[in-house]
């Protein structure tokens, strides 16, 4: 397949770098990653292991952006530019496997091309041409409003055939929500504590986690999604488990000085469940916290 990954930062690296084994890949992404990587390729390390050198450019053209199949890594704020972007190519199929519900800023410029993803690999990016690997999840794919896709299964073998952990999911729909229920519970503790995802394995932050996860379960129950309380409280209780090592992407901006994913996440909760008339005082909370210190955290 001709794949591109608008946005290779840790994500887009890792799976881009993995996909590089056996399909056409480009990635775009920012200096000096894509000038290293363009020069002498892309070091996958941690607890996956290859060399590959895919194409790596700042500044594509509409012709590098007609593929079979383009995947969006970029962070959630960045989902509206991407999509612009990619509208000035012709990409077959599109699929963003950012956190938070980024794929409607995509519909707006794309329309149907848009699948649905998530992914719960974990990556760190360590330095310019180098991302380590730290947690082997797994990637879904599939129809933003649900069903049986062909186009989802042949984006699914693809990865597959490149060693990803990646499925079909006739329930997208459902799976987004729970992984905003994941993210709600997972990245803005992880990020306000300061610790890995495998601190949540005990109380009292767990308990705050699952909290996040079950507001989350009730906002989506009122978008018509059936996401029971108890099955985002054990999404949560599996990505802790198969992921204690990851530093939560938030974390990682935090711990850079970066903008986090708070609107997106648990801004989205909040905001979502308000339309509805849903209470969300955990998100609200964590929301609050987590702007109070982008108001004076944010270094770059
Ligand atoms: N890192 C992780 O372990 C995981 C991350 N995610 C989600 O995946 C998404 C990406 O996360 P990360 O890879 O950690 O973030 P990141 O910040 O490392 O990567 C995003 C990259 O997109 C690049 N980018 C944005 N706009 C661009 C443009 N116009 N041209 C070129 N490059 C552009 C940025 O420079 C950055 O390097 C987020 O939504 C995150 O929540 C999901 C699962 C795991
Ligand atoms: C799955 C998880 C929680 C992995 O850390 C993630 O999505 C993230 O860090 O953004």
């Amino acid at each position: 397949m001709d794949i591109v990954v608008f946005g290779a930062g840790a994500l887009g690296s890792l799976v881009g770098g993995l996909l590089a084994r056996d399909h056409h890949v480009t990635l775009v992404a920012r200096d000096p990653h894509a000038r290293r990587i363009a020069g002498q390729g892309l070091q996958v390390s941690g607890e996956l292991d290859a060399h590959v050198r895919p194409r790596a450019t700042t500044a594509p053209t509409p012709a590098d952006l007609t593929c079979d199949l383009a995947l969006v890594t970029t962070k959630a704020y960045d989902a509206v530019e991407a999509g612009r972007a990619l509208a000035s190519g012709d990409p077959a199929v599109v699929c963003s496997l950012s956190n938070g519900l980024t794929e409607e800023a995509l519909v707006a410029e794309l329309g149907d091309r848009v699948l649905a993803g998530s992914a719960t690999y974990g990556a760190e990016l360590v330095g310019p041409g180098e991302v380590r690997c730290t947690g082997v999840g797994r990637i879904h794919v599939g129809e933003l409003g649900g069903g049986d896709s062909e186009r989802a299964e042949r984006v699914a073998a693809a990865f597959r055939e490149s060693g990803l952990d990646c499925e079909a999911d006739p329930e997208m729909p459902r799976r987004r929500w729970e992984k905003l229920a994941v993210n709600a519970g997972i990245n803005a503790v992880t990020a306000l504590a300061r610790v890995e995802n495998g601190a949540l394995a005990d109380a009292p932050a767990r308990d705050v986690a699952h909290r996040a996860a079950r507001e989350t379960a009730r906002v989506a129950r009122a978008e018509g999604v059936d996401l029971a309380d108890d099955d985002a409280v054990a999404a949560v209780d599996t990505v802790v488990a198969e992921t204690a090592a990851n530093r939560s992407s938030m974390l990682q901006d935090v711990l850079d000085g970066s903008r986090t994913e708070v609107d997106a996440i648990s801004g989205a909760v909040v905001d979502r469940g308000a339309a509805h008339g849903v209470a969300t005082p955990t998100n609200r909370t964590l929301a609050a916290l987590l702007r109070a210190w982008e108001a004076d955290g944010i270094t770059e």
